[in-house]
């Protein structure tokens, strides 16, 4: 299995204030599933931006699909970016759109052409279940239908990775697990899956998945101790 991304000792802080990412390195395998775990403000949010690029961090070095993301041109981006799908807490549908037409999105703005739009947003509202909703706009769906939607907008372009920022934190625990079974289904096909989450019950639902746990902007080992201890000068 090749790497697909990898952080060297990245750095991140806003503004003036105190680091948010302290010395963060890990690699992502293609193909595996990983969760990020870890309290409110240890930094999950700002880890998966860095990773879906709409973050740039102060220092350090990401690999993304074996290049210097962080030295990217910015005319790259865009290209980066479609290899990348993103699912977030609240959905971010747009309003005014219909299940399909937001299912339908991604491929519109990458130009591909009308006649070859329709089956695979059919195929992607089998998929999560919604073939009779694909009318509906996003206000007339339950907060499980409209996550589906996201889900298949995120996926609609085979991204090779897909990263989801809380994904079940705004529907039940019933939805929270077929959401789960979506993102397993799809990492089963080779996906490679990074999830965020709190909720300790999903954990266990995915026994092959691999954790990745913050604590204050720092990445721990599996034994909860800090993988990189901050360095501690001679005395
Ligand atoms: N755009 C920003 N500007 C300034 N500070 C920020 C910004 N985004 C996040 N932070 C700060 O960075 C820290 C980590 O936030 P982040 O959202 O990454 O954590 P999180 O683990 O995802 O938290 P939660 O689980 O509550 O969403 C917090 O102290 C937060 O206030």
């Amino acid at each position: 299995m090749a790497n697909i991304v990898q952080f060297e000792n990245i750095g991140l802080r806003y503004g003036t204030g105190a680091e948010t990412l302290t010395d963060v390195s890990f690699t992502l395998r293609s193909g595996q599933f990983y969760f990020v775990t870890g309290a409110s403000g240890a930094g999950k949010t700002s880890l998966l931006k860095l990773l879906y690029l709409a973050q740039r961090p102060t220092r350090g070095v990401i690999r993304l699909f074996g290049e210097d993301a962080v030295l990217l041109p910015r005319d790259r981006l865009p290209g980066f970016r479609r290899r990348i799908g993103v699912v977030f807490q609240d959905f971010r549908l747009v309003p005014h759109l219909s299940a399909r037409d937001n299912i339908a999105l991604p491929l519109r703005v990458a130009g591909v052409p009308e006649v070859d739009i329709e089956q695979p947003v059919q195929e992607m509202l089998a998929w999560v279940g919604l073939a009779e909703r694909a009318q509906a706009r996003p206000a007339t769906l339950s907060g499980g239908e409209q996550q589906r939607v996201a889900i298949a907008r995120a996926v609609i372009g085979r991204p090779e990775i897909l990263v989801a920022d809380e994904p079940t934190g705004n529907v039940d625990p019933d939805m929270a697990e077929r959401l789960l079974h979506l993102f397993d289904s799809l990492n089963k096909l080779g996906t490679t899956v990074v999830v965020a989450t709190h909720d300790f019950h999903l954990l266990n639902r995915i026994p092959h998945a691999q954790m990745m746990r913050l604590d204050h902007g720092r990445l721990l080992d599996p034994t909860g101790s800090l993988r990189h201890p901050p360095h501690r000068p001679e005395s």
